[in-house]
């Protein structure tokens, strides 16, 4: 990613996989979509379902070890319009997965564990911020797919 005007490692591995010509910008970057595979396939037709949602795309995060984290943010990219429904699954290690309110407060912490969905949707990333800080206590690989819609 680009930081102060200089290229530098993301703190994770990182795949886009999305329906053809849907590319994803954030943080100055832009990722060219991978055409999905059999079991993410699979994965977002269930998701869909259970979510009656029309996911077109999955950013998937690879988090190596307990060193590996995401920063404060808040998934409000354009492409993904107003009030964007997005649809986390998690694999491998457990996690703490964190959220505050934009103008401030305490933040809540969810361990979110092996096979877990969290559904965020509504006015979650109007107004609140989430974050997957670095663990203090080792942890082994965990991989996270959030399902999302791009709209055209
Ligand atoms: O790994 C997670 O649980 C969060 C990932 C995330 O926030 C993102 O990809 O936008
Ligand atoms: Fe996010």
């Amino acid at each position: 990613m680009l930081m102060f005007g200089r290229v530098i490692d993301i703190p994770r591995l990182q795949a886009w996989y999305a329906d053809a010509e849907l590319s994803y910008r954030y943080s100055k970057m832009t990722l060219a979509p991978t055409p999905w595979l059999p079991v993410l396939t699979e994965l977002r037709n269930r998701v869909n379902t259970f979510c009656q949602a029309q996911f077109n795309a999955v950013l998937v995060n690879c988090y190596r070890d307990h060193k590996d984290s995401v920063g404060w943010h808040s998934d409000d990219e354009v492409e993904l319009g107003k009030n964007p429904l997005i649809a986390s699954l998690s694999f491998g290690a457990t996690r703490d997965f964190q959220l505050k309110h934009k103008n401030g407060g305490e933040s809540i912490k969810l361990s979110l564990q092996s096979g877990s969905l969290l559904v965020m949707g509504d006015k979650s990333q109007e107004y609140y911020q989430h974050a997957l800080p670095k663990s203090r206590i080792e942890k082994s690989m965990r991989i996270n797919l959030t399902f999302r819609e791009i709209k055209k």
